[in-house]
């Protein structure tokens, strides 16, 4: 039985992958063996020992305290590109509602109510039209800043838009660049893109580097009249420097799901209360693929889509299963193989990957490991967790 504590409304759909397997799930467990979660923020919560790994139902990672989590041998996923589309429609409305007035022709024509009469509605609607009027974004520049999952959808729709597209990334990966439409024009740095670009866009993680990446400085380098987007995170984005640039008309719109107080009622700032993903879409998606990949883990010792283990796998257990993480220094596995031999315990199959400084091993063995087995490879110098896992 595996305890699967919730944080955050998950959906349904999602939780549902859990049946049919040996699981409780709720938000009150005790001694919970996985989490998952969407955006609640766990840097503040003891870490249970009961704790093998932590399912993010959604993109950013932020809110975990994922170095703990390493060290600790316990495994963190996200959910790559499962609400992606959700946000690349967030963008497009964003960069519309930015263009046109549309949020004031509304208020504006939901106010008449004191007009009864039809012809008078339509005088005064056509009298005040030219209120409300911008511009269309066929022709404009836009610039994305990460061009992952999101920023490469982006990059399409507004690519079929007929918007012309240039993207920054400097630690683009080669799976991303094979999904990027070759018309997109690549920049070697943010002030070159924001110089080039009528509307730009952020799709980058909340991460050391990118801490305040739009501040002052950056922002000098922006096109006068720029719309700025930021469906990314707050930290990403110095707002006061944001509120200087949209007084100075550097920025002629600033549009925003992470809203901070100092942005909230101005009528050149969009904000959003954190919505991106917020379609049942998406919602769907990262709850199926979040509850897929720790049911794999659980069940099977299968790593993937991890954000601080190795991508590890090796099918379905069919017999006996051990894993391991240690830190990834030489001699580890060869000193855990030394065991097996000692003990005289039959290996069928394994692997052994690694990344940056940790390292995760699953071995398939002849027999159910024995107590002073597992014991034993616990007491080896660097290996940080030890599991056993048995074909139902
Ligand atoms: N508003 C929402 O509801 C919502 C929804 C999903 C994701 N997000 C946020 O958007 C972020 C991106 O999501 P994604 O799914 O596209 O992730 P992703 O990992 O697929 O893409 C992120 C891209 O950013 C690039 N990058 C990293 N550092 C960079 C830097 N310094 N400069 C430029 N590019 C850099 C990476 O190389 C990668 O290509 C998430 O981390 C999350 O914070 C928000
Ligand atoms: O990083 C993400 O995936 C988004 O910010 C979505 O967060 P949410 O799941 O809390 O809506």
């Amino acid at each position: 039985m595996f305890k699967v504590k919730t944080y955050n409304k998950i959906s349904e759909k999602g939780l549902s992958r859990f049946n049919g397997g040996d699981y409780q799930v709720g938000a009150d467990l005790e001694a919970p063996e996985a989490y998952i979660l969407r955006s609640h923020k766990l840097h503040a919560e003891a870490i249970p020992e009961s704790l093998l790994a932590v399912a993010r139902a959604g993109a950013g990672v932020n809110n975990l305290p994922v170095e703990d989590y390493t060290a600790k041998g316990i495994v963190a996923f996200n959910t790559p590109g499962a609400n992606a589309n959700a946000v690349k429609e967030l963008v497009l409305a964003g960069m519309l509602l930015a263009s046109r007035d549309i949020i004031g022709g509304r208020d504006f024509a939901n106010a008449q109510t004191q007009i009864t009469d039809a012809a008078d509605m339509g005088k005064l609607m056509e009298a005040e039209k030219k209120r409300f009027a911008g511009n269309e974004l066929t022709g404009k520049t836009l610039g994305i800043v990460g061009l992952g999952a999101i920023g490469s959808m982006v990059a399409d729709m507004a690519l079929a838009m007929g918007m012309k597209v240039a993207g920054f990334d400097p630690a683009l990966s080669v799976e991303a660049a094979w999904r990027l439409p070759a018309l997109v024009e690549r920049k070697e740095n943010l002030q070159g893109l924001l110089a080039c670009s009528d509307y730009v866009t952020i799709h980058v993680p909340a991460i050391e580097p990118t801490k305040n990446m739009f501040n002052s400085d950056s922002l000098a380098a922006a096109k006068d009249g720029l719309v700025l987007l930021n469906f990314a995170r707050e930290a990403i984005v110095d707002t006061s420097a944001v509120l200087a640039a949209l007084e100075s008309g550097k920025l002629r719109k600033y549009v925003c799901d992470f809203p901070e107080p100092a942005v909230i009622n101005r009528s050149d700032v969009i904000a959003l209360p954190h919505i991106g993903a917020s379609t049942a879409e998406a919602e769907e998606n990262c709850a199926m693929m979040a509850a897929n990949q720790l049911r794999d883990f659980l069940e099977h010792g299968n790593i993937v889509n991890s954000v601080n283990f190795p991508v590890t796998t090796m099918g379905p257990v069919e017999g006996y299963r051990l894993t391991f993480s240690n830190q990834n220094v030489s001699g580890v596995l060869g000193n855990v193989l030394s065991i097996f031999k000692e003990l005289d315990v039959n290996v069928i199959d394994m692997v052994n990957k690694s990344r940056g400084d940790l390292a995760y091993s699953i071995i398939d063995l002849a027999e159910m490991p024995t107590a002073e087995v597992i014991a034993a490879v616990q007491a080896v110098e660097h290996v940080i967790r030890v599991r056993v896992v048995a074909a139902k």
